[in-house]
């Protein structure tokens, strides 16, 4: 009888302990917010209140900067782990992608929440021979000669379809707007299908063939109101990659983290059909192109059509002059292939759907990169034509280059980067222990500004400033770095304008795009930064160009074009009403 007391006080100090060993384990010395640190899920309760306020949860990490008026604080979102450090500084951050190196390496989180539908590829690796071996293996996809000779024809080629969709869209609008965030998802995940793996997923001309045999459309009274039109069903690919792609947000959002995506890739039925899906076309693609070009003398006979059979190509050819037999098809290299498929779909989807947004907003901006490009493609208007793959690809367009920056900027489609630590190091005048995820986030109020209303204005806290950085507290390499890039001049209202011309240095007879105009990172930076630039900018490129020149995107009544945003992978807006009038050739 006297073990039961004993038992029950047993069980209350291991629960104890329990208890205070899933609390905040705060790392001395970094502000944080007092009530959060005694709670077992420490500022979440807070992060979930702004974002029911918001409808944004990302940049509560900036808030609570701004909240704490330090540019470098402590955050803890799930019990047992250690906090995250929040780093608000453009300088720092910087410094930290492209110059610690040693100190900092893709954070463990982000490694973590792709693992589980893409694993044997960079992302999921932390910087090592390694993760170079898989780089090596298709970094000839950026290569002037694949954007020029695949890239972009392909994406040239789908935006054209598009052009088809939408015109028999704009037809049965008549007039009125509709929604086409769905289609920017369609083409864009067309267009990486087969630029990667020369798959036909098919998903827009699906969607033309279903429209030509549809019903008529009930039409709204109102010319103002959004045209719900018909939408057919999808191909399996297409279905099945998108609920792939949205499996990293599982681990985020859940407190088992990656552990929940792992489990929910191999248990949900829908998601592990789709992943074995994803599994056997990438397979198929890199054993088709090694078939194609495998023996030398094939490697001439046949164009390279895709990424898979360019580096397949590519690799036989440097095999035969380094006089060694050349690596076939690996888990490696489908994995690689794999992650480029799922890391440039939503992003350029997002980027695109903001970029109509503004396109539709800023009517002045729309009317001068179609003016520009009529005056620089004389050719294409004479013969009825669009710009051709190689014109897009040659020619400098420096305002619709301008303009891709400046929608990048403005809708911050990637909210933070994160990079953890891979030594004992100090951050701001503060040590940092090896094993911390370090997180910067880009929701600083006035950068954000031409989003939307955003937290800073009228949901949200009052705009405190932060407390400018000491040099003294920097890191000797945060001291000595004058990064090439100029800071935005926070106090400055003209941040809240959407003004492409920013990126352009008005000295005449040097015209050129300015991407250090100021601190720019929505690809990343440093070693593990964004590997799919190019790509990104060249399809973006054609597909804005394609869309400018056979549309005008007309002016929207008011409460359609407002930029609220949704968060998943990236933040994308809510929606994208167009008002098209098809434009003659
Ligand atoms: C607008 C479009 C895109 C945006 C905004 C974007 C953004 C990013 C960002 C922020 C990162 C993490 C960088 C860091 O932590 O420093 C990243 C990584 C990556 N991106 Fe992109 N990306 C885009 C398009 C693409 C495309 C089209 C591809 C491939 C075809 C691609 C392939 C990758 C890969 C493979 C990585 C992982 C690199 C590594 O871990 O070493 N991205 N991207």
């Amino acid at each position: 009888m006297a073990t039961l007391p004993l038992v029950l006080s047993g069980l209350l100090v291991a629960g104890l302990l329990l208890y205070r060993a899933a609390l905040p384990r705060l790392l001395p010395g970094i502000p944080h917010d007092a009530k959060s640190s005694r709670r077992l899920f420490g500022d979440l309760p807070d992060g979930l209140q702004y974002a029911a306020r918001t409808k944004e949860f990302l940049s509560f990490l900036s808030w609570r900067c701004e909240q704490l008026g330090s540019p470098i604080v402590q955050v803890s979102l799930r019990p047992f782990q250690k906090p995250l450090v929040v780093v608000s500084d453009s300088r720092e951050t910087f410094d930290i992608l492209h110059r610690r190196g040693r100190d900092f390496d893709q954070s463990d989180g982000f490694r973590l929440n792709f693992s589980a539908a893409w694993p044997n590829s960079t992302v999921t690796m932390r910087t090592g021979e390694q993760w170079r071996y898989n780089r090596r293996l298709v970094v000839e996809t950026m290569s002037p000669a694949f954007l020029r000779d695949i890239d972009g024809p392909t994406t040239h080629k789908m935006s054209l379809e598009l052009m088809k969709l939408w015109r028999r869209k704009a037809e049965r609008a008549q007039g009125r707007p509709f929604d086409v965030q769905s289609d920017l998802n369609k083409v864009t995940n067309d267009v990486i299908w087969q630029v990667l793996l020369g798959t036909e997923v098919r998903a827009v001309k699906s969607q033309i063939e279903y429209l030509s045999s549809a019903e008529k459309v009930d039409l709204p009274a109102s010319v103002d109101e959004v045209v719900a039109l018909p939408e057919g069903s999808l191909p399996e690919v297409f279905n099945a990659f998108g609920l792939l792609a949205e499996s990293s947000t599982i681990a985020r959002k859940s407190v088992f983290g990656s552990w929940a995506a792992q489990v929910a890739v191999r248990v949900y039925p829908e998601l592990s059909r789709a992943w074995r899906l994803k599994n056997a076309i990438v397979k198929r693609s890199a054993r088709d192109a090694w078939n194609k070009f495998k023996d030398i003398d094939l490697v001439d006979k046949h164009q390279a059509t895709s990424a898979a059979e360019f580096v397949v190509q590519r690799e036989v050819k440097q095999a035969q002059k380094e006089g060694r037999k050349p690596e076939g098809p690996s888990k490696w290299l489908e994995g690689e292939l794999a992650i480029m498929l799922a890391a440039g779909y939503d992003t350029t989807a997002s980027s695109m759907s903001w970029g109509l947004n503004y396109l539709s907003i800023h009517q002045d901006v729309q009317a001068k990169i179609r003016r520009i490009l009529r005056e620089t493609f004389p050719k294409a208007v004479a013969e009825s034509r669009e710009p051709s793959p190689a014109e897009l690809y040659n020619t400098a367009l420096l305002y619709l280059d301008a303009f891709i920056e400046e929608v990048l900027r403005c809708s911050q489609l990637i909210p933070s980067l994160s990079r953890t630590t891979i030594t004992n190091t100090r951050l701001l005048g503060y040590d940092i222990p090896i094993g911390t995820t370090v997180v910067s986030p880009h929701h600083r109020p006035k950068r954000t500004a031409p989003r939307s209303e955003k937290p800073s204005t009228s949901k949200g806290p009052p705009d405190t400033k932060l407390a400018p950085v000491k040099d003294s507290a920097r890191t000797s390499s945060g001291e000595e770095f004058q990064p090439q890039v100029n800071e935005w001049d926070d106090t400055s209202d003209d941040l809240q304008n959407f003004r492409p011309e920013r990126y352009m240095p008005s000295k005449e007879g040097d015209e050129h795009l300015d991407l250090m105009a100021g601190p720019h990172v929505t690809f990343g930076g440093g070693t593990r930064g964004c590997f799919g630039k190019k790509i990104a900018y060249l399809n973006m490129r054609i597909l804005l160009a394609i869309i400018v020149w056979n549309f005008e995107l007309l002016p929207l009544p008011d409460e359609l074009s407002g930029l609220e945003s949704v968060e998943a992978n990236t933040v994308t807006p809510r929606r994208v009403p167009v008002r098209l009038r098809p434009l003659a050739g």
